[in-house]
């Protein structure tokens, strides 16, 4: 996977229509910096609730590519808008504000009208917290994921954090639910603490597999 990578703050009205400027098609929240336009790469974006650890696990995902500056705050509702990040030229990965507490005023506007869109989406991560496992508004999130049709991957964060019961009444839960309640979830979920690295690397591969990087071993 390159590492050379730019950050980019774009409008998600901007990406499918092509404004350059971010005016004139640009919804009120756009006022900040719309980069560039359509964009060709392949996109993965990390949903959660606020302070689930979205903006660490990207964090830890690109360690090794500094110029990916993404944010964290023991303050849930840290992240408010949409950050687009090109890794190299390879792919574009998404940090979206958390939903939940302290949520920002226009979030459903905001990710509606991008998952709506979602051009070059390849893979949704939706991140639940393993201390507290999956909550209400995650099944929000995941109905929507569902209605609109988008491959999604659940992680378990923070698992650094929940004892080891806990972890393995939470991960079978959430097996549970896979099976038998959703359609665009991958079934194998991915167990990540962004403080020690645990999972990381997998699921670098896996974000590298999604988004056409990973060359095809064969099997000898
Ligand atoms: N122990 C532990 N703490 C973590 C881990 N990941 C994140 N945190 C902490 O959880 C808090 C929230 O992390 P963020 O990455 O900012 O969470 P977020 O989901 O981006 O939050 P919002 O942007 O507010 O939605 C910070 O204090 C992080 O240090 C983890 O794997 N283990
Ligand atoms: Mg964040």
């Amino acid at each position: 996977m390159g590492l050379a990578t730019s950050a980019l703050w774009l409008c998600p009205r901007c990406v499918p229509c092509g404004c350059k400027s971010g005016g004139g098609c640009c919804p009120p929240h756009a006022e900040d910096r719309c980069g560039s336009a359509r964009s060709s790469l392949a996109q993965v974006c990390f949903v959660g609730r606020s302070n689930v650890g979205k903006s660490s696990l990207i964090r830890a995902l690109f360690s090794l590519a500094p110029e990916v500056e993404v944010r964290v705050s023991k303050t849930p509702g840290h992240t408010k808008k949409m950050n687009f990040f090109n890794v190299g030229k390879y792919f574009t990965l998404v940090d979206m504000p958390g939903y939940g507490y302290n949520a920002p005023k226009d979030f459903v506007d905001m990710v509606e009208a991008y998952l709506q869109e979602r051009h070059n989406l390849k893979r949704t991560f939706l991140l639940v917290d393993a201390v507290v496992g999956i909550q209400s508004t995650d099944l929000i999130a995941v109905e929507m994921l569902e209605e609109f049709g988008i491959p999604y991957v659940m992680v378990l964060t923070k698992i650094d954090r929940a004892s080891k019961g806990l972890l393995l009444k939470n991960v079978l839960g959430i097996q549970k639910f896979v099976k038998e309640k959703t359609q665009g979830c991958f079934p194998q979920l991915f167990l990540v603490s962004s403080v020690e690295f645990s999972g990381v690397h997998l699921l670098r591969c896996f974000v590298a597999h999604v988004t056409g990087n990973l060359p095809t071993v064969e099997a000898s």
